[in-house]
């Protein structure tokens, strides 16, 4: 999916809402747990549940590959489930020397069919540059963020700046605003102006919000660009917020609480 495309979908849809597909089987409501295709079927649902207020979801795949190859398996199939107008983030975070960086990519974005992947920039331009090689597919590094060990090495000094803003800086060249992404979490809200007077115009992926407490209303009022340039993430807020049977319409409750707030900056 290209940036047109993309924006396109937040302004038609009134949203900048990534679902984040991080199915825990161990917390399935009860109907489901255990059963064959329990962590599919649930998927399924939410994506039915939210498609109408979402521009985005994220797939996690910790949670599918830590189920061995039917995780695999569960992972191809909601992707196939994901409608086509949305954006499919692999939240994979990738990157290693250029060679396997380059089976990475083709994994994720010609095998599979994501439009993104998350990707660490630890190992430098040869790990990155093979992820941007791919027409209408994005790049998303990770920048700051949400947890606290961003404090071990990103918001470390690094000569005159922090890890973070030289990440942001560098990396920035080795892309554009049309192919490449940051991830800024959204419990860094006091640091998203400084992340705009870097990047202007790039686009963010901020998880944060919801359960690990990050403001959408800080975020939005500090880091939106003229093209909305957020994708704002929760994972754990909308898919568990009812634990029974009714999780699908809470998941489409809570989805749609998100969307009318951003709408409502959305109009500024
Ligand atoms: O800095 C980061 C980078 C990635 N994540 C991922 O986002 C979701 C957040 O889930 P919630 O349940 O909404 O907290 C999850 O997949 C993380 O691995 C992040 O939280 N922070």
């Amino acid at each position: 999916m290209n940036r047109q495309a993309l924006v396109g979908e937040i302004r038609r849809k009134q949203s900048f809402l990534c679902v984040g597909l991080d199915t825990d089987p161990g917390k399935l409501p009860a109907h489901l747990k255990g059963k064959k295709d329990g962590v599919l079927e649930f998927n399924r649902c939410i994506i039915d549940a939210t498609k109408a207020y979402c521009v985005a979801y994220k797939i996690n795949t910790a949670f599918y590959e830590a189920m061995g190859s039917k995780g695999w398996e569960i992972m191809e199939a909601t992707l196939d489930h994901i409608p086509d107008e949305h954006f499919a983030i692999a939240d994979a975070k990738r990157g290693d020397i250029g060679n396997t960086s380059h089976q990475y990519a083709r994994a994720f974005f010609k095998t599979l069919s994501f439009d993104a992947i998350t990707v660490a920039p630890y190992m430098g331009a040869d790990s990155v540059m093979p992820f941007l090689e791919y027409e209408n597919k994005w790049t998303i590094v990770l920048g700051l963020t949400s947890n606290p060990g961003a404090h071990d090495f990103e918001l470390q000094r690094a000569g005159e700046e922090l890890l973070y803003e030289k990440v942001l800086r560098t990396v920035s060249g080795w892309g554009n605003p049309g192919n490449l992404m940051f991830v800024i979490g959204a419990t860094r809200g006091e640091e998203f102006e400084n992340v705009r007077k870097l990047i202007p115009e790039h686009f963010l992926l901020v998880p944060g919000v919801g359960a690990q407490g990050g403001s959408l209303q800080e975020i939005a009022s500090r880091a939106m660009n003229s093209d909305a340039g957020l994708l704002v993430n929760a994972s754990r807020a909308i898919l568990f917020a009812d634990s029974g049977e009714n999780f699908a319409k809470a998941a489409e409750t809570v989805a749609q609480q998100y969307q009318s707030e951003m709408a409502a900056f959305l109009l500024h």
